[in-house]
């Protein structure tokens, strides 16, 4: 009866003024994100605190910023890879993107405009650190609710500390075809939470355990948050993180942001005892973030989804002959 309906990723709601750690709200809210996490590695959060005139001039400031000529866009180098300028790629020639390191902090983006902008540009700076604070606050519920639900809570100071940010602004050219075309292959994120915003036009694409797609259709007060591969190796395997991919049609082009909390260059990534045990065997190797991003880049690292468990994963004694 219900295989008609279409799949969609979990809501939570998160808008409740007073949702507080220690209160009946806030643990009812837990309980759905484990819930989520565990299962689709991925859900759709109600989240009204961005006011919105950040939200619609955050889409402002995306346009300005990508309808920049390229030579300009292309001064924007990071030596780590993905925090850059991308575009222009062969594989994905619909899209572009623009990372903004250290987003939350206003002289690191100040220092990215004057950069891109002769005279600065101190409205996109504002629009940019305000909506990346705001949107940091749902990233750090969700990782204290994460903690708190897994008994790790003793860990979460170190756990929020260990991570910085990154702001990735994404524009998808519209295909101008009826016809689906690929706007972002199939991947994993690396990193420890995803939160993505994007304007009306959809297509993102979340895969569940059983391999089938879900379209991602959210509401103007939706973000989307995902788990990356480094949360769900800290956890030991206890959150899902989800294959997903970015699908395009008709004459729209697709605006989204994304904020991507990821653990800082040199922290080791080791899952803690309390989530080891004999039920749950240890899956991943401790590593360090950036040599494992470093991978990702190689060939190696390229020939699959899950490219963690390729570059550290502890090989399954009990498949093996
Ligand atoms: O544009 C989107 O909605 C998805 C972007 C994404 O998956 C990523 O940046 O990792
Ligand atoms: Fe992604």
């Amino acid at each position: 009866m219900g295989s008609k309906t279409p799949l969609r990723l979990p809501v939570i709601d998160f808008s409740n003024q007073s949702l507080t750690p220690g209160t009946r709200e806030w643990n009812t809210v837990r309980a759905q994100v484990h819930n989520a996490l565990e299962e689709y590695g991925c859900f759709e959060a109600l989240f009204t605190k961005v006011p919105s005139h950040i939200r619609k001039s955050i889409f402002q400031s995306i346009e300005e910023l990508l309808d920049l000529p390229l030579q300009t866009k292309l001064k924007n180098v990071s030596r780590k890879p993905y925090r850059g300028y991308a575009g222009e790629l062969p594989m994905m020639p619909l899209y572009e993107s623009m990372g903004i390191d250290g987003a939350n902090v206003y002289e690191q983006v100040q220092s990215l405009a004057n950069t891109l902008w002769p005279q600065g540009n101190p409205s996109f700076c504002k629009t940019i650190q305000s909506f990346t604070e705001k949107v940091s606050e749902l990233d750090q519920i969700i990782r204290r609710m994460i903690l708190e639900s897994l008994g790790l809570e003793e860990y979460l100071d170190e756990h929020l500390n260990s991570t910085d940010y990154l702001l990735r602004v994404m524009k998808y050219k519209a295909p101008q075809t009826n016809e689906t075309k690929l706007g972002l292959p199939a991947h994993t994120d690396k990193n420890i939470v995803t939160i993505l915003y994007q304007n009306q036009v959809d297509g993102l694409e979340v895969q569940t355990k059983d391999g089938k797609w879900i379209n991602v259709k959210p509401s103007s007060d939706s973000f989307i948050a995902l788990i990356g591969e480094s949360l769900h190796a800290w956890t030991n395997g206890r959150l899902h993180s989800p294959i997903h991919k970015v699908m395009m049609n008709g004459n729209e082009a697709r605006y989204s942001i994304g904020l991507y909390s990821a653990p800082k260059e040199g922290y080791i990534i080791k899952a803690p005892n309390e989530v080891v045990d004999e039920e749950h065997p240890l899956l991943f190797k401790p590593y360090e973030h950036a040599q494992f991003i470093a991978f990702c880049n190689s060939e190696a690292g390229q020939r699959g989804p899950f490219s963690l468990k390729t570059y550290c994963g502890v090989q399954d004694l009990t498949l093996s002959t």
